[in-house]
């Protein structure tokens, strides 16, 4: 097994430096005003000089504007657009870039439903329901709805620690985990060594399995 590891919701260049040399494989980047863990174009310009080649770079969005998508992919070099709101399937697509869609799981069907409607996607993230937050909960929620016949690459989100990711890994055997609040001190500000702990934790069992 290779679990593919995304870490997300970085906002200072030491973050970005630490999850690179730990091993991540995609940075992600918060374009969403209400969150704690949003940032600027102008702040996404200069963390996005420090990823190197073959390190995804990847823009958070929720219900956007198409104007400022088009802004941020003007002047960010980002890999893949991920959707955390109520984006149809059509406007996903409508910006030439390869993109994930998120959804916020809470009862069965769900999943299965998202890869038929977004199949043109690169992938699914499944994360925590939350009635007010889009994303970024710090909850996990009950891995058994998802199904184990994936027709698209499944990204596991939500409350995953270096505590619990290796079950995680296990039981879903997802494409890839993406982590935030689990790697960091407080909201926005990633702990250099959970960061480490995290992504050592994840290579060990994709080691044994
Ligand atoms: O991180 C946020 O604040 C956020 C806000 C709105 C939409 C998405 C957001 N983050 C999305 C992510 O990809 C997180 O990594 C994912 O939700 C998991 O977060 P966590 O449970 O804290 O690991």
């Amino acid at each position: 097994m290779n679990t593919r590891i995304k870490i997300c919701g970085l906002t200072r260049a030491e973050d970005v430096d630490a999850a690179v040399a730990a091993g991540a494989d995609a940075i992600g980047l918060v374009f969403y005003d209400p969150s704690p863990r949003s940032v600027t174009i102008k702040q996404a310009v200069a963390l996005a000089q420090r990823v190197p080649a073959f390190v995804s770079l990847v823009g958070l969005f929720v219900n956007p504007d198409r104007e400022f998508v088009d802004a941020v992919l003007q002047q960010v070099p980002l890999d893949l657009l991920q959707f955390h709101g109520d984006e149809t399937p059509d406007y996903c697509n409508s910006f030439g870039r390869r993109w994930i869609k998120a959804i916020r799981v809470r009862e069965a069907g769900q999943i299965e439903k998202a890869f038929s409607d977004y199949q043109r996607g690169a992938g699914l993230l499944v994360d925590a329901w939350d009635p007010d937050r889009y994303g970024g909960t710090g909850h996990s929620f009950n891995w058994q709805l998802i199904p184990e016949e994936r027709s698209m690459p499944l990204i596991l989100a939500g409350g995953l620690t270096s505590d619990n990711v290796s079950g995680a890994v296990q039981q879903v055997r997802p494409w890839a985990v993406d982590v935030s609040g689990g790697v960091e001190s407080s909201k926005g500000i990633k702990d250099i060594k959970k960061i480490s702990d995290f992504i050592k934790e994840v290579h060990r069992v994709c080691k044994t399995d």
